[in-house]
């Protein structure tokens, strides 16, 4: 690995909550959920190179690099801005992925912004959420890089100012694939619809995490573990969970006594993306 990388932040997200309204005719789902962004996640560099060679650095185990969405991201840039420039990628890794603190959108995104900054492409917030949306759902969010409240499929999106809250995020130690969770036949599909001034975590929910309980019994026995000592739920469509408190010490004080099968981290909810915090610095 080179000597000294230019590091740009990927955060990590919580789905404070999730309600599914309709299934749409493409298949995808109309959903409402709060999407808090943390100061914690993975890493990414870029060494620019002008031949236009896009290179993955650091694998994914099991992911091969056509599929890895950093991957992806890179390629749908250089196509959408035809520049001649290229890349090698490096990525430090640290979020569970399928653990729906979404990971591989938050890459995507850091990517986006960072090689839209490193290449001289010029390109808006907006067309950089556009092709973010054609690599997930969840990527626009990181590209916007405020904690928001989002409709539609996740691309309709009102920034929001949070209280900074501590989280502990754990992880159960399976994974939960997000396609599986919304073909469920016993999935809710039709929660009302709630509007963003009514908004409150207690009056809230996670529409999948009742299935993914079912489904998952390491995840139903550690909400039921979490639920001792805060307001918990599931983020996105797990496995992750999560736990709220006011201070970072009681958050740290649950992450040192969590079950030993678990692993989990305690981050701070913030209303910008670190992302962006990056990007002021240059
Ligand atoms: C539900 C969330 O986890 C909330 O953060 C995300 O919106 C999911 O985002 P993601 O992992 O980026 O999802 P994508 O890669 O776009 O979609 C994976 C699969 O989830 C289902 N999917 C996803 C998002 C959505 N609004 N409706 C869906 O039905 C679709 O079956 C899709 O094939
Ligand atoms: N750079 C990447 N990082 C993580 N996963 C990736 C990446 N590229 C492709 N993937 C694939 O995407 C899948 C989902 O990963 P991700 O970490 O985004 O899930 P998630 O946390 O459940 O996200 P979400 O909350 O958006 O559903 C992985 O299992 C992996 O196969």
């Amino acid at each position: 690995m080179a000597t000294s990388l230019d590091w740009w932040p990927s955060p990590a997200k919580l789905n404070l909550f999730l309600h599914i309204n309709a299934r749409l005719n493409n298949g995808y789902h109309a959903l409402q959920s709060v999407f808090q962004l943390l100061d914690f996640g993975d890493k990414l560099a870029f060494e620019v190179n002008t031949s236009s060679r896009i290179s993955m650095k650091t694998p994914i185990a099991g992911v091969k690099d056509v599929d890895n969405l950093i991957f992806r991201a890179a390629k749908a840039l250089q196509e959408a801005s035809n520049t001649d420039l290229g890349c090698d990628i490096y990525l430090e890794k640290v979020l569970p992925m399928g653990g729906g603190i979404g990971g591989g959108s938050s890459n995507a995104a850091t990517t986006l912004v960072a090689l839209n900054h490193l290449w001289q492409c010029h390109l808006s917030i907006d067309e950089l959420a556009d092709i973010g949306l054609s690599l997930g759902a969840d990527v626009p969010i990181f590209v916007r890089g405020h904690s928001a409240f989002a409709e539609g499929v996740g691309e309709q999106i009102t920034p929001l100012n949070l209280a900074n809250k501590y989280y502990l995020v754990v992880f159960p130690g399976c994974h939960v694939s997000t396609g599986e969770i919304f073909t469920h036949p016993n999935l809710p599909r039709n929660t009302p619809k709630i509007r963003l001034q009514d908004y409150e975590f207690s009056e809230t929910h996670n529409d999948c995490q009742k299935i993914v309980c079912e489904r998952y019994p390491k995840v139903a026995n550690l909400l039921h573990w979490l639920l001792e000592y805060a307001p918990s739920r599931m983020t996105g469509t797990g496995a992750c969970l999560f736990s709220v408190f006011d201070t970072k010490s009681e958050a740290e004080r649950v992450l040192s006594q969590l079950p030993e099968e678990c692993t989990g981290f305690v981050a701070q909810g913030v209303n910008r993306s670190p992302l962006y915090a990056k990007l002021d610095e240059i």
